[in-house]
């Protein structure tokens, strides 16, 4: 994911993105479950998705007057330590990793949010961002709310505290304040909500962003045999993503659904409500992430990430053949794609670079020289692999262009052949404010270059892109119960955003 240096920025890909996690202890209170190393787990598998910040919020569940709270910049290793463990302890809690996007990355936007209602603490988690967030912001302003951030994420939880519409009868009705909350704001956002003894789990009903559940099962039965799928769980959790689970010892179960919100409580887990989209519009779940931002071994929509860029690989072969002695990846994003290619086209797979991983932590500013190469200081050519080869040279997406230039420089001077290059999505034209950061229209490279100006500025024998149609097809096709609700945001691609944009 992007590259940070201190005092020396080399921008490339997408950034900006959000993890939410939760966790609740199913049956008796106390929990022999540690919730609060299972979140700080769970956001460790969600580290990909913000690097800026990172906090757990936890509650005995007991009392809803205050819950235990830690958050600061950073990565979650350097967040968290033995003694901020141990203050945060809990039957239930929820954490956030941060990459911003409505507000700067200070400490006073770190997530989760906690406010103190009438009713009690309350603590959010946000991946996403509203489209209409100014608006919100002067409704929630004009009804006496005092906002003391820019954040988006604080006014979804500050609008979480306004009474509803029909009023609350027998104490407070928490679903009721979500879905007045959904009403008000139709995208884009995950959300995970600790209330007291609970958490609330909810997707916006166009289902941008992904959420979903999973249960914690014994690690081994009590007489020795390994669990099997009906084994009574030991408690709950909500991410961002599937891929952490089996690291904290869980199961996945679903997604939650797109407009759904559900609650998790130490009885288990229950569909409250689901809000339905306007006019019967299709569901609009974010297509990057299958190309970039999810964890390879992601599940989303009943399919696993990493089968999904091999099919985006496969229709690239298609769209894009070309004649060469090897086809290989620009890690590590663009390695299941280029398995996908060289299955379909016949052509073998072998590695062509070497990606250094500690590169992008250095504290050395480097001289001119060194900024000249760019990129390539993050990678070494396979030398052997390369030399008198012609190259298809598979990457995920092309952004800013930084990449994969120097990339071809390094491999020509290794002694390739020829370099073709295949990007498994389609040019990205079009900003997104549905949470993820992606460059000015003026930064973007393919809203300056053509695929054969681009070709030829990379110093690539010929460079090509998958289609949108291509794109959307590899991505559903393996979603097992397809109807007419299924759909995919491509507005960075296509300009066409699911839901009218407030300027
Ligand atoms: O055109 P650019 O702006 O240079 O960005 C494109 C590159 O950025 C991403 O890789 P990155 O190294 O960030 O992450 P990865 O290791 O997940 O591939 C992406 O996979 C492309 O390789
Ligand atoms: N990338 C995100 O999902 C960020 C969430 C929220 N908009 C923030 O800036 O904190
Ligand atoms: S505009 Fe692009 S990055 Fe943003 S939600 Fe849509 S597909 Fe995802
Ligand atoms: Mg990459």
């Amino acid at each position: 994911m992007a590259m940070i240096e201190a005092g020396f920025k080399e921008e490339t890909g997408l950034t900006h993105e959000c993890g939410v996690f939760g966790c609740i202890a199913a049956g008796d209170w106390p929990s022999q479950i540690d919730v609060a190393q299972v979140i700080c787990l769970g956001l460790v598998a969600l580290q990909h998705r913000g690097q800026e910040s990172a906090g757990i919020v936890t509650s005995e569940g007991y009392n809803a007057k205050s819950f235990h709270v830690h958050k600061g910049m950073g990565m979650i290793n350097n967040v968290f330590n033995d003694d901020s463990m141990k203050k945060l302890k809990g039957n239930l809690g929820i954490g956030h990793t941060r990459y911003s996007t409505s507000a700067a990355s200070e400490e006073v936007n770190c997530q989760p949010f906690v406010v103190h209602t009438a009713h009690g603490a309350l603590a959010v988690a946000h991946n996403g961002e509203l489209v209409n967030c100014s608006s919100l912001r002067k409704m929630v302003l004009a009804r006496g709310v005092g906002l003391s951030t820019h954040s988006d994420s604080e006014l979804i939880t500050q609008a979480l505290c306004l009474n509803p519409p029909d009023g609350e009868i027998n104490g407070p009705d928490w679903p009721a304040r979500i879905k007045h909350l959904m009403q008000l704001a139709p995208l884009s956002y995950s959300l995970v909500i600790m209330q007291k003894d609970r958490i609330y789990g909810v997707r916006d009903p166009y289902g941008n962003r992904p959420l979903c559940i999973g249960k914690i099962v014994p690690v081994k039965l009590k007489d020795g045999r390994e669990n099997s799928d009906d084994e009574e769980e030991e408690g709950w959790v909500i991410s961002s993503e599937s891929c952490g689970f089996l690291s904290i010892g869980a199961r996945y179960v679903r997604e939650v659904y797109p407009g759904e919100i559900i609650e998790l409580t130490q009885n288990g887990i229950k569909t409250v409500s689901i809000v339905q989209r306007p006019n019967a519009k299709p569901q609009a779940f974010c297509i990057f992430e299958y190309v970039y931002f999810a964890r390879s071994d992601s599940i989303f929509e009943g399919q696993m990430v990493y089968s999904v860029r091999m099919q985006c690989g496969r229709v690239l072969a298609k769209e894009a053949p070309v004649k060469a002695d090897i086809v290989s990846s620009v890690p590590e994003s663009g390695t299941a794609a280029a398995h996908g290619y060289a299955r379909e086209s016949g052509i073998p797979f072998a590695e062509v670079l070497c990606k250094n991983r500690y590169v992008g932590r250095t504290f050395i500013q480097p001289s001119t020289r060194l900024r000249q190469l760019g990129v390539a200081k993050k990678f070494g050519a396979l030398s052997e692999n390369v030399r008198g080869k012609k190259i298809i040279l598979i990457d995920d997406s092309i952004v800013r262009g930084n990449t994969i230039g120097p990339i071809i420089k390094l491999l020509r001077d290794a002694g390739a052949k020829e370099v073709h290059v295949r990007v498994a999505s389609p040019p990205l034209q079009y900003p997104c404010y549905m949470g993820i950061n992606i460059p000015t229209r003026e930064e973007l490279i393919a809203n300056k270059l053509d695929s054969i100006k681009l070709a030829k500025h990379v110093g690539a024998n010929s460079l090509e892109y998958l289609s949108v149609e291509g794109l959307v097809q590899a991505v559903q096709h393996g979603i097992k119960h397809k109807n007419s609700a299924v759909g995919h945001c491509t507005a960075c691609l296509t300009g066409i955003y699911p839901e009218k944009l407030e300027w």
